[in-house]
């Protein structure tokens, strides 16, 4: 779409697309919101001979367990999704379709919360668990749906980075504010109180989707797409005719949220073992909150395009802000807004490379096999780095190397992809050709779905 033409396009179009992005945030925020509930519940002293200042979250001693059962709270989440989530995606393109597919996981999301809520009136933990997987059943597969509304409404549009920073800067506010609520619901009421809250957020999601279904039938027939209900059956071949580019894409998506995530979860001991003294709960939400003004950035990535120099900024930010953190005596609040900022510019124009290289009748697939790659990585390295720190007794320094290295990969990959789009002019492009280029891939693979790009043919 030209400039020119963009221009044309009248307010109410406008107003109903950012009508319907409202609705598109809003089917994750629950699901954002539970994630982190076990981790927001407070910490207690816990005072032990090896360890006087020890401290141990009330979950724990509500549901009387170790801090083993805790990890595995996160672990019933994370593991099944190395697989879960691809075939979320493939359902979304092939079975259920986008409605119905958004539908199934935002009930399978709120079914999860009750159930654990349930746990937490009962005091029963392995209903939490059974709980928390059924959470993960859905929740993983919610974000694909979301990633694949949002690349539908805005396919072509010039706000599409935007689009997507608004959606991510929206979710994290849901992880952020539970970290503030629950424990304040927890101290004012109750643990089931605070646990059944989390419910509630999920039925709004639940409710958002609804509306999502029916303003995505408007915007369906005003956009003519042939997006019915389903597409024709994925097929390995089909995936295997993925461009190049997107499978580096997913590699920099391992490398960039290995360092993020998995460090978070070590993160209030680190730094609290580094900075005695120091508020880590402030600490470590801060790069969940530098999350929120992502969208700035979004706005800024569709005036100048060129998405794969902004990932390469924000590894080597990543790759900064680890040695900050781990190897110089540096006040922490530098090190932790470095890895903020990293993340805003990194969520800002990492997903929406992928509509522009994988037509829309693929785009589930293409957002579930990146986040089942992350979710396999993630839960892979979050045991590795567990056990490397108790095999060598809190070694933070080696931890902070694998961080470093990690984010200095992910860099490297980013500068591998900027060469290689010097010839396919795909994604490293001004934002306006990008778009063009979307469009032409869209209308070639409905011709003869399903085609996907060939780069060299580019
Ligand atoms: N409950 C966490 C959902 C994560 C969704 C997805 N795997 C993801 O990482 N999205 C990008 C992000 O930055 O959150």
């Amino acid at each position: 779409m030209s400039a020119d033409s963009e221009k044309k396009i009248p307010m109410s179009e406008h107003l109903f697309r950012y009508l319907g992005l409202l609705f598109i945030c809003l089917i994750t925020f629950g699901s954002y919101y539970i994630y982190d509930i076990p981790g927001a519940f407070p910490s207690v002293p816990h005072p032990t001979s090896a360890d006087p200042n020890g401290t141990i979250s009330e979950l724990e001693i509500y549901y009387d367990i170790g801090d083993t059962q805790y990890g595995i709270l996160y672990s019933v989440y994370n593991f099944p999704n190395m697989v879960i989530v691809f075939f979320g995606g493939y359902l979304i393109d092939t079975v259920f379709g986008l409605k119905k597919g958004a539908m199934v996981f935002c009930v399978l999301v709120m079914a999860g919360q009750i159930i654990f809520s349930l746990s937490a009136s009962y005091k029963l933990y392995w209903l939490a668990l059974v709980g928390r997987l059924v959470f993960g059943l859905g929740g993983e597969s919610l974000s694909v749906a979301q990633s694949t509304f949002c690349a539908t409404w805005f396919n072509g549009r010039s706000d599409i980075n935007f689009a997507f920073a608004i959606t991510l800067g929206f979710s994290r506010i849901g992880s952020a504010v539970n970290f503030q609520v629950t424990p304040e619901l927890i101290k004012s009421h109750s643990i089931p109180f605070a646990v059944w809250f989390g419910a509630i957020t999920c039925g709004v999601s639940f409710i958002s989707c609804i509306i999502l279904l029916g303003l995505d039938l408007i915007r369906g027939k005003k956009d003519k797409d042939k997006e019915a209900s389903k597409n024709d059956a994925v097929s390995l071949k089909d995936i295997a005719k993925f461009p190049g580019s997107v499978w580096l894409i997913f590699f920099v998506v391992v490398f960039f949220y290995v360092p993020l995530f998995v460090f978070i979860t070590i993160a209030n001991n680190m730094l609290a073992s580094k900075f005695p003294g120091c508020d880590t709960a402030i600490l470590t939400s801060i790069p969940y909150y530098t999350a929120a003004p992502s969208p700035l950035i979004g706005f800024l990535i569709d005036r100048v395009g060129h998405n794969l120099s902004f990932m390469a900024g924000a590894t080597a930010l990543m790759t900064a802000a680890h040695i900050v953190l781990g190897f110089t005596s540096a006040n922490p609040y530098i090190g932790m807004i470095m890895l903020g900022v990293s993340y805003a510019t990194m969520a800002a124009s990492i997903w929406p490379t992928i509509p522009a290289l994988i037509p829309s009748s693929r785009l589930g697939t293409a957002y579930g096999l990146a986040f089942a790659f992350q979710n396999a990585a993630v839960a892979l390295s979050t045991l590795a780095i567990n056990a490397i720190l108790q095999d060598t007794n809190k070694n933070y320094h080696i931890t902070s190397a694998i961080f470093t290295c990690f984010a200095a990969v992910g860099c490297a990959l980013c500068i591998v992809l900027i060469l290689v789009d010097i010839k396919n002019r795909r994604i490293n492009i001004p934002s306006a050709t990008m778009k063009e280029n979307t469009k032409l891939l869209n209308a070639a693979s409905s011709e003869s779905a399903p085609l996907l790009v060939n780069e060299s043919a580019n």
